[in-house]
Formats: C-alpha cells, sequence, structure tokens
C-alpha cells in the first residue's frame, strides 16, 4: 500500500527513522503542547547490555512514569533508556540536525499503556511508542552520565545486568524541552513503524572520556573472545513526504 499517482502505480511510502532534520523545512505548529515528563525516580531498575548497546530499564507494569503532552494523545509509559554512539568523537547520532551529527543521542522510550498492554503489542502500531531523542555534545563530564557509566563495568558483556535504582531521568534533560516531532520508527531491527518521535532542540553535554567507556561495551557474552560495542548509529532514511514539526517558531 502506498501513495497513488498519475501513472498510476502505486509508491511506497517509507516511515523508517533516523533522519536529517533540516530545520528551516520543519513546520512550526503552535498547537503543539509543552512535553510534561512524570518520572518516579522509584521505577529505575536495572541496567542490561542488550549486544548492540545497553538498556536502563524501568518498571513499567503500571503508569507510574510517563511522558504526556508535546505531540502525543494521552501518556505514554517509560520502559527503557538507551544510547547510540560512534567509533570516533565525529559521529554516533541516528538523527542529523542540518547534516550536523553528535557524537552521541539517548533515546528515551515510552509505550501507549492507555490502548496496548504492553511494549511488544504497543510496536505494533503507528501510535504504540513514543521517543524522546536528546543530542549529547562534546564538552564537560556530565556527572549525571557518569552515575549510569560508573556501572557498565557490572555489564561489560552481553546477557549481564546490574541493579540501577533512584534515577531521576528527568537529571539528564536539558533545560529547554523545545522540540521536532516527526512519525518514524525503530531504529533497530525489527524497524516497526510505530513511532512518534520527539527530538529535543538543546543538546546535552558528553566527554570524550565518558564516550571512550560506552566503546568499551561487549557485543559478545563473557564466554567468547572479546570484541566491542564501538558504534551502533543507524544511518538516516528518505524523509520522503513527511512533514517535521516544530514546537516553536
Ligand atoms: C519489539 C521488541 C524489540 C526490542 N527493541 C525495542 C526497541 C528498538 C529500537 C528502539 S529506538 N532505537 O528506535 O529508540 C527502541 C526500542
Ligand atoms: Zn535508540
Amino acid at each position: 500500500m502506498g501513495l497513488h499517482n498519475s501513472h498510476h502505480k502505486p509508491c511506497p511510502t517509507h516511515l523508517q527513522s533516523p533522519i536529517n532534520i533540516h530545520t528551516r523545512t520543519a513546520k512550526y505548529d503552535p498547537s503543539l503542547k509543552p512535553l510534561k515528563f512524570s518520572y518516579d525516580p522509584k521505577t529505575a531498575k536495572r541496567i542490561v547490555n542488550v549486544g548492540h548497546c545497553f538498556n536502563v530499564e524501568f518498571e513499567d507494569t503500571c503508569d507510574r512514569s510517563v511522558l504526556g503532552e508535546g505531540p502525543l494523545t494521552g501518556y505514554y509509559r517509560l520502559c527503557q533508556f538507551h544510547f547510540h554512539w560512534g567509533s570516533s568523537d565525529k559521529d554516533g547520532s541516528e538523527h542529523n540536525i542540518d547534516g550536523k551529527l553528535y557524537p552521541a543521542e539517548l533515546h528515551i522510550v515510552h509505550w501507549n499503556s492507555k490502548k496496548y498492554t504492553s511494549f511488544e503489542e504497543a510496536a505494533q502500531h503507528s501510535d504504540g511508542v513514543a521517543v524522546v531523542g536528546v543530542f549529547l555534545k562534546l564538552g564537560d563530564t556530565n556527572p549525571v552520565l557518569e552515575s549510569i557509566i560508573q556501572n557498565l563495568d557490572r555489564v561489560k558483556t552481553k546477557g549481564k545486568t546490574c541493579p540501577f535504582t533512584e534515577f531521576d531521568l528527568t537529571d539528564l534533560l536539558p533545560k529547554d524541552l523545545n522540540y521536532w516531532t516527526y512519525m518514524g520508527s525503530l531504529t533497530t531491527k525489527p524497524y516497526f513503524e510505530c513511532v512518534t518521535w520527539i527530538i529535543l532542540q538543546e543538546a546535552i553535554t558528553v566527554s570524550s572520556e565518558q564516550l571512550e567507556q560506552f566503546r568499551r561495551l561487549q557485543c559478545t557474552s563473557e564466554n567468547e573472545n572479546p570484541s566491542f560495542i564501538l558504534e551502533n548509529h543507524r544511518p538516516v532514511q528518505p524523509l520522503d513526504h513527511r512533514v517535521v514539526r516544530s514546537s516553536c517558531p
């Protein structure tokens, strides 16, 4: 199924992510609301090395940590956050801003708990998932990131987990919560087209040494010859007929 045109041949519509955000083409939408983060630090649970990155997982059996408003209808339940990075500080982010790459990108993953009963079910629907993307720019050591990174040697190999509780995720967000938003997909297999992307316009800082810690994670399990997660960012995908909206003019 896809858009129809005068030569009557259906052209497939791609709704894949990430994309390059061309800021001058983004359309200010005054109907977009401010983002409303309501996170309970007690829902932080553990850090897991999932092989291609590490996830910081939250308790998502009830609506104790939710994202509301913004471009969303209703609220979406926080389930995990993770990062994408590159083999050097020159690239690593998944989304680009006017062709500019950042050294890393944070993804905060939520699912529509009003309509669906799990992330896996929500991921089958176009209104199922909402991911907040935050760029990481090179700068001073980020003390909040450091509280996560100091645990990484406990999840060095694939499949390892360690407890991680009492974490206030709002401490990791920039002050300015203005955003771009568009409809897209998961950026790793199975690439389901289920994501309302909400990309913050202000970046947070990360130091070069902190990025090096990400690259020391292993994609192999402890009884295999070690190989490292040097990079895990997907190339940008065609925007096609999609419009990126902005929360500010
Ligand atoms: C259906 C189960 C798939 C597990 N993986 C979920 C997943 C993949 C990618 C992203 S991302 N990188 O688009 O934020 C979030 C969550
Ligand atoms: Zn991601």
